[in-house]
């Protein structure tokens, strides 16, 4: 394992970039943008999968081409028992325990469902699945989320497709503080690289986007600039940010004092 591998449900991952697979302009591109963003790990969402019949434009093959890991969402569903069965459906045709949990509860924000988002994780948990799921950054039902069973958090940054950014830092950050032993991965709202490098240095364990790269004017290129920027984000989170202060604080050694031993 590499010094900063990550384990994530148990498997070790260089790259710290999950990349939703949906909305690109060709399959080609799909194929480029994946390549390009050194993704370990990709999300397509089974319901337009299965509305749209498997195996279309050789979606699944580019996929499994790519050599990422697959990980079915559920993105569409409306309660706890619709998210249950689909999570079932996706094991049994895609071979992977992993499910990205998504429940919606309002339309208008897509905003997941604390309540049914909690029943299906707890029920998914104990069917032997590894649950991801898609939640708000509210502390209380990530606590929640943990109690039934999921090792892995995966809080919004801002509304799906939206591409606000990181709207509540102070809630990711409290996330950080309060859940050491958790994976968090920030997910969805992310509109360029500079959000995703924020996220890594809040001290999040990945990222995980969709719309900035598929409807990025060039999705390949970037791509290549979410990964850049979430290495940079993870490497200053690791290298220990400078605590931010009210007023100047003189950088240019005084004399006789070269180094701040
Ligand atoms: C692809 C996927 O799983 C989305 O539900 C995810 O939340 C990504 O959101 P963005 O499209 O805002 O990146």
């Amino acid at each position: 394992m590499h010094a900063d591998d990550f384990l994530l449900g148990g498997v070790p991952l260089r790259s710290r970039f999950l990349l939703g697979t949906a909305g690109y302009p060709s399959p080609q591109v799909l194929r480029e943008a994946i390549a390009a963003s050194g993704a370990e790990v990709v999300t397509l969402g089974l319901k337009r999968q299965l509305a749209t019949g498997a195996g279309d434009n050789g979606f699944i093959d580019i996929v499994r081409e790519s050599g990422a890991r697959l990980l079915p969402n559920t993105a569409g569903c409306r309660s706890a028992r619709e998210a249950i069965t689909l999570a079932h459906m996706a094991r049994e045709l895609l071979e992977t325990h992993w499910i990205k949990l998504e429940v919606v509860g309002d339309e208008h924000t897509l905003q997941p469902d604390p309540f049914e988002l909690v029943s299906a994780a707890a029920q998914l948990v104990k069917d032997g699945f590894e649950v991801f799921p898609y939640c708000t950054d509210d502390l209380v039902s990530c606590q929640r989320l943990l109690d039934v069973g999921c090792r892995i958090l995966m809080p919004w940054g801002a509304p799906i497709g939206s591409g606000q950014g990181l709207l509540n830092p102070w809630a990711l950050r409290t996330l950080r503080a309060r859940l050491p032993d958790a994976t968090l991965i920030v997910d969805a709202g992310i509109g360029a690289p500079s959000h995703a490098a924020l996220a890594m240095e809040l001290g999040f364990d990945a990222v995980l986007l969709n719309s900035a790269v598929a409807h990025a004017t060039d999705p390949v290129g970037m791509a290549t600039a979410f990964r850049h920027a979430i290495e940079a984000g993870r490497w200053g989170w690791r290298s220990g940010l400078i605590a931010p202060q009210d007023m100047a604080v003189a950088s240019t050694p005084v004399a006789g004092r070269p180094f701040d031993l």
